[in-house]
């Protein structure tokens, strides 16, 4: 007679599981890169940026680009630096899609042609970190994911 045994599942040793898992963490952030571009060194560059690199952007749902929200003291402070930023757009050829609401402005970089995340975007979302510490960017807010203009989404 014989015994019917379930085959044994598996059996993943707990270093090879962290090895895994950890790998699996440093390429987790994934970009849709513009063609043309070096995907290695902009991948590189645009993780750093991120929050999981140590930065204050997100990647966007479509995995195109970056984007966060700049809160500012006043209307005026966040207009000054959309204007500063406006400025080295005309630089760089290259715009943003954003809004603003009073002292927040939501700021998404993407490449439209060609589709997908440039060198470009990277570019000016460095620019805008190291503006809106210029500008006197507020940091510390809790909900600062946000665009502060409720349900509205840019
Ligand atoms: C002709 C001009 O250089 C192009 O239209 C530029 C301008 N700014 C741009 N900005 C962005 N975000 N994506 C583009 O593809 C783009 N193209």
């Amino acid at each position: 007679m014989f015994l019917l045994r379930r085959p044994r599942p598996t059996v993943i040793s707990r270093s090879i599981f962290r090895a895994m898992s950890s790998s699996h963490e440093q390429s987790s952030v994934q970009f849709q890169y513009s063609a043309g571009e070096n995907e290695e060194q902009l991948g590189r560059d645009a993780t750093a940026l991120t929050t999981q690199g140590g930065g204050r952007w997100k990647v966007t749902s479509d995995s195109r680009g970056l984007e966060r929200t700049f809160r500012f003291k006043t209307f005026k402070a966040t207009w000054d630096f959309m204007n500063t930023v406006a400025a080295e757009c005309k630089v760089q050829k290259h715009h943003p899609e954003w809004t603003n609401v009073f002292n927040k402005t939501h700021v998404r970089w993407t490449t439209h042609k060609p589709l997908g995340i440039s060198s470009k975007d990277v570019v000016m979302a460095r620019f805008c970190d190291e503006a809106g510490t210029r500008h006197g960017e507020l940091v510390d807010s809790p909900d600062d994911d946000g665009c502060g203009c409720g349900d509205f989404k840019p």
